[in-house]
């Protein structure tokens, strides 16, 4: 396994002096925090079995909700707590009696109080003096601590409360009981040096371990908690996908992974289950998780571009930091407009198709073509975009071989116009013209072919499939042939209809004549 600290001589010699954890423990918030996203609202069923899943995962504590929320949440949490699970089981409450008492009947292993410090919180919100505040939290430690239950505390707003304050506060909680504090970043206004200074100076005075929670305002509650522990915090709090309130929390995914991959940092999570729990959670939650997610992410592990593709088929970590395996994932090479022969040698070679042994360079140069033209249509080109063109390509009687070509076609549709083709085919070294109407413009075509050719060969069947979604989506046609005591099947595949049908029906004609004379 890469661990980026001993490998990377730039992330070593920016580490030196930090004393590193080796081991740092993950307070999940999923259920918590997480289920504060706007809009979603987990039913007791599904917070139970995503609890379950947490605690497969290797959480070490589970915060399962906020009991004195509501009856449902209680229920929730109560039937959380019976299971007996590995992780502790936390819940939140404000330091308010009927909140703490509400969390101690539902059975939780440690209880997460908080309030607020900040300026802005503590006179337009609370309405309460520092004393006032510090007096408030102790009492709420002091009631748990009666109770025998673990604490948390939390000063809401931590950073952007005065810093002798809110050492005052946290020194008071610890000397109340508190057996770890916990310092949130509430409204995610952090940058990681001023976390870290922030956390190395509750070092030198609070003896509990310390714990970080980062909002993702602005996109660095990662990065946050990561300096939080470069500077000795030993609890992260995280959330699966990064889910609470408005920016999200703290993604567990990718704090994990920078610990274990980056530092060397051990946590008790099982990774290969991390993208396994990320798709639980976007099914409950109804959250998508967006495809450029780091980790666990659809593309966290794809590769469209030539140049990248190729990296990664000679040696995976040429763009991957990590192997996909690691979390779960799987690498994806994707065909489309940017992507490169190399990728789509392996992606024919995934298919049992050998460039120079199954098929021609010319008829790979063609796939590649073809490839190329669907993804400047803005397609994403799918394994079976791949496999009709393929087909298309290597199905098809080769140009030397064949007794009749398409030189040209015009068709004319519209309301008020019935249905008209005209073809000219080369048959042999004669151009035979024809015209037919039809029923719609592949009727009319596949007609005016027919008439050209003659009675002896006559169309059986005919199916179309759209191979991808939308208006341009690669069609694939399949006709079946009969004729001269021979009945031939084959198929065409283009984003023109028409094209399809009549490439389908003059290679099928093609394989029955097999070179035979038709004048
Ligand atoms: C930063 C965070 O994420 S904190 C967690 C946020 N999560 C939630 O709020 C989700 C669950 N919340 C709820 O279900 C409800 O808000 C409840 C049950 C907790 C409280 O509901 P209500 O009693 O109707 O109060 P409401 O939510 O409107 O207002 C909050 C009250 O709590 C007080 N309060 C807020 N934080 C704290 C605290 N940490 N300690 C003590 N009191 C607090 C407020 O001052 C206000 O008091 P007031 O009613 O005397 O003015
Ligand atoms: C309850 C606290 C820790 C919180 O969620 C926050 O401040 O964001």
């Amino acid at each position: 396994m890469i661990i980026y600290k001993e490998e990377n001589e730039i992330i070593k010699n920016s580490l030196k002096g930090i004393k590193l954890p080796e081991r740092v423990y993950i307070f999940d918030t999923t259920l918590r925090d997480g289920e504060q996203t706007p809009g979603v609202s987990l039913t007791p069923e599904e917070k139970i079995e995503i609890a379950i899943k947490l605690d497969d995962l290797g959480v070490d504590v589970i915060e399962a909700g906020f009991p004195v929320s509501s009856l449902g949440e209680q229920e929730a949490i109560k039937k959380i707590c019976s299971l007996n699970l590995d992780a502790e089981i936390c819940g939140l409450a404000r330091a308010v009696k009927k909140d703490i008492d509400v969390a101690i009947d539902c059975g939780v292993d440690r209880i997460h109080t908080f309030i607020a410090t900040s300026p802005l919180h503590r006179k337009y919100k609370l309405k309460k003096s520092k004393e006032e505040i510090i007096n408030i939290a102790i009492d709420a430690i002091e009631y748990i601590k009666e109770h025998g239950i673990k604490v948390e505390f939390s000063a809401e707003d931590a950073t952007r409360t005065e810093i002798d304050y809110l050492l005052e506060v946290y020194k008071k909680a610890v000397e109340a009981g508190a057996d770890i504090i916990n310092v949130p970043d509430t409204v995610g206004v952090m940058i990681p040096r001023a976390m870290y200074y922030l956390i190395r100076e509750l070092k030198k005075e609070i003896k509990v371990p310390i714990s970080v929670h980062c909002h993702n305002d602005f996109g660095l509650a990662v990065a946050n908690s990561l300096s939080a522990i470069e500077a000795g915090a030993e609890q992260v709090h995280c959330t699966i996908n990064g889910l609470g309130e408005r920016g999200g929390n703290a993604s567990l995914e990718e704090v994990v992974m920078s610990l274990m991959s980056i530092y060397g940092i051990k946590t008790n999570i099982k990774t290969q289950k991390l993208y396994e729990i990320s798709q639980l959670v976007s099914k409950y939650t109804e959250i998508k998780v967006q495809p450029n997610k780091a980790i666990v992410g659809e593309n966290a592990f794809a590769h469209e571009s030539g140049i990248h593709a190729h990296g990664v088929l000679a040696h995976a970590l040429t763009y991957e930091p990590i192997p996909p395996e690691l979390v779960g994932q799987k690498r994806k090479i994707i065909l489309g407009k940017h992507t490169g022969t190399h990728a789509i040698e392996a992606k024919l070679k995934e298919l049992g198709i050998e460039v120079g042994k199954d098929i021609s360079k010319e008829q790979f140069d063609e796939i590649v073509k073809r490839i190329k033209m669907l993804g400047d249509k803005g397609k994403r080109v799918t394994d079976r975009d791949v496999e009709a063109i393929v087909e298309d390509v290597v199905g098809k009687v080769d140009k030397k071989d064949r007794v009749v070509d398409l030189e040209q076609i015009a068709v004319m549709t519209g309301n008020r116009v019935i249905p008209t083709a005209s073809v000219a085919l080369k048959i042999e070294e004669d151009i035979k013209k024809s015209s037919a109407i039809g029923v719609g413009p592949v009727d009319a075509a596949v007609k005016a072919i027919q008439r050209a050719i003659g009675e002896k060969i006559k169309l059986k069947e005919y199916h179309i499939n759209a191979i991808t979604g939308g208006t341009d989506a690669l069609a694939e046609v399949i006709v079946t042939l009969e004729g001269y005591g021979r009945e031939i099947t084959t198929k065409a595949a283009s984003e023109d209809i028409v094209r399809a049908s009549v490439e389908a029906v003059i290679d099928g004609i093609n394989k029955i004549l097999a070179k035979k004379e038709i004048k």
